[in-house]
């Protein structure tokens, strides 16, 4: 009996990259069945396993081998990397693609009431973080010395119960620093989420990878692109195809009965905003409509 070769892919199981993986995999056209407490989740119509986990458990996985892929932020991936080097573990992996989502960055804050007068003036002090080895890096080449103590969330309660003097944490809106009466005062990171790779996959799981790939590399497209659709007046039509977003040529379609008039359709790459869209109807435009793309390829 032969058993059939399956790419195992690791994600989140719940939290911030959980809803965003998951939707990503679905638009890749992987059907499976996540929404109950099945860890290793089967796909139905692809030879592909979902593995769900803590997402500071998926560097780890992905590099001993335990699952092929992984979808995980950068900053758990780089973090995971440094403290395995450090072990002397394996902390090989490769980064497959990016993608458009999780993005984040890891900050130091310190109390609002706190004199920052420029990195020195935090040398000496204790930072409780999640990300110890980023942290240490940051200090080391920028030439501080700082002291860490972990927490593994909650990190912003800190300095307010005594435990430590700032923090060293993800911040995206900044709501959470405001509200624990913290400022942002050093950017030491930008993340975002990745899928990442062992070094090497077998020819079988790497045929499977050929397959998913470009899907997701067209609905990270089509995510980011808008079909838009408009009536524009034939001799406006130079002034309408330089306010188009992005570099695709418009596509010019005769509309019936209407020789002043005619239909612009265009891919736009770019954001499409209210204002071009007025801009666009103070030109004489009309039945502007701007569209979600759901799939891209070529
Ligand atoms: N506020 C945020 N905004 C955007 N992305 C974030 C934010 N916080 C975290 N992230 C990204 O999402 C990832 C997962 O964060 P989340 O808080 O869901 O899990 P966790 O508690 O860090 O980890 P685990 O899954 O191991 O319990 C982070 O590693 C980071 O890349
Ligand atoms: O800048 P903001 O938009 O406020 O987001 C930042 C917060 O989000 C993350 O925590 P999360 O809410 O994921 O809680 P956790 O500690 O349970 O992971 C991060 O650790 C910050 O606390
Ligand atoms: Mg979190």
């Amino acid at each position: 009996m032969t058993t059939e070769t399956r790419l195992r892919i690791a994600m989140q199981k719940s939290g911030r990259l959980s809803d965003e993986t998951q939707q990503l995999l679905k638009r890749c056209g992987l059907k499976l069945n996540v929404g109950d407490r099945r860890l290793l989740a089967h796909v139905t119509n692809m030879p592909i396993d979902i593995m769900r986990v803590r997402s500071s458990d998926i560097p780890g996985l992905v590099m001993d081998g335990v699952c092929d892929l992984g979808i995980v932020g950068d900053n758990t991936l780089e973090e995971t990397a440094l403290e395995r080097e450090l072990l002397g573990q394996n902390s090989a992996y490769t980064k497959t693609t990016g993608l458009n989502f999780g993005g984040c960055r890891l900050s130091l804050a310190m109390p609002e009431e706190f004199n920052y007068t420029g990195l020195a003036s935090l040398d000496g002090l204790r930072f409780a973080t999640t990300y110890p080895q980023l942290m240490k890096r940051f200090a080391k080449e920028n030439g501080i010395n700082v002291d860490f103590c972990l927490l593994k969330g909650s990190v912003e309660v800190a300095p307010r119960v005594g435990l430590a003097d700032g923090i060293c944490d993800l911040v995206s809106t900044g709501a959470t620093l405001e509200a624990n009466g913290l400022k942002e005062v050093e950017v030491i990171y930008r993340s975002k989420a990745s899928l990442i790779q062992g070094v090497e996959l077998a020819p079988e799981k790497q045929a499977i990878l050929d397959t998913l790939l470009p899907r997701i590399q067209g609905v990270m497209k089509a995510k980011e692109s808008k079909y838009i659709m408009l009536h524009a007046p034939k001799d406006k039509l130079e002034e309408v195809s330089n306010l188009m977003p992005g570099k695709e040529t418009p596509t010019v379609l005769p509309l019936a009965g209407r020789d002043d008039l005619v239909a612009v359709h265009v891919v736009a790459t770019e954001t499409f905003f209210w204002e071009t869209m007025e801009a666009l109807k103070a030109l004489g435009c009309d039945s502007i409509l701007v569209m979600p793309i759901e799939k891209m390829m070529g």
